[in-house]
């Protein structure tokens, strides 16, 4: 998989060589491209962002730096991903799919955003997911964009040592996950439930698979399909 990111913050992304990813760069499972927004402007200044139409406060990011940026990179066969509070939910669902694709390319977008034309010009011609990671408002798409990167990255086949661990993690199921215990079995007067130490195994998966269904009802009902 080739990831690439467009930004006005490229050292941003200068800690992707030293986490999880750096180890999958080595292995040559993952190339990453990052991008400076402002090498696509040419005037003095590096303009990458104007007043909006319509007036309002803030500014919006130009279309033309990001033709020329996203022209260099995307291919028939790119996603192009647009981090943003006003996107679809980028859920572990998302990430499976993303995680198959060869070519991802992130548009880290700042301000109140970017020109509108970007996303509609590119989604005539190539495969444009607008994605918000929650709802809330972050100063910009880096943040969002290495939240997604890792989320995505952890499940591409050799980037994570033991595959078995990404099956049984919350929301691979639709739910939420069951709370985890490790030594000592007594910890400040709190005992480890006992059927985790019955050595009876299915006893503990009936035990997980009811606390992921309680948890789940308690604090996340919405993920519990209506049928
Ligand atoms: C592209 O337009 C904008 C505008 C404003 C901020 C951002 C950065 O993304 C987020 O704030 C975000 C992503 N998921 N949840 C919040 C992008």
């Amino acid at each position: 998989m080739r990831l690439d990111i467009v930004t006005i913050f490229p050292e941003f992304f200068g800690v992707l060589d030293v986490s999880l990813l750096g180890r999958a760069r080595a292995a040559g499972v993952i190339e990453v491209g990052v991008h400076d927004l402002r090498d696509h402007t040419h005037d003095r200044h590096r303009t990458v962002d104007d007043t909006p139409y319509g007036g309002g406060a803030g500014m919006v990011m130009k279309p033309e730096p990001w033709g020329e940026a996203l022209d260099a990179l995307l291919t028939p066969r790119s996603v192009l991903i647009v981090p943003s509070p006003a996107g679809h939910p980028f859920t572990q669902r998302q990430a499976r799919e993303l995680a198959v694709r060869e070519h991802l390319v992130f548009a880290c977008g700042r301000y109140e955003g970017i020109d509108q034309r970007v996303v509609d010009h590119y989604s005539e011609r190539t495969e444009v997911r607008v994605l918000s990671i929650g709802d809330y408002v972050l100063n910009g798409g880096e943040v969002a964009t290495m939240a997604m990167i890792e989320a995505i990255a952890r499940l591409v086949p050799g980037v994570v040592g033991n595959p078995e661990s990404l099956t049984e993690e919350s929301h691979e199921d639709g739910l939420l996950e069951y709370p985890s215990y490790t030594k000592p079995a007594s910890w400040r007067g709190l005992e480890v439930p006992p059927v985790l130490l019955s050595g009876n195994h299915g006893a503990v998966a009936d035990w997980r698979r009811e606390q992921q269904l309680a948890r789940t009802r308690a604090i996340r009902p919405d993920l519990i399909e209506k049928p």
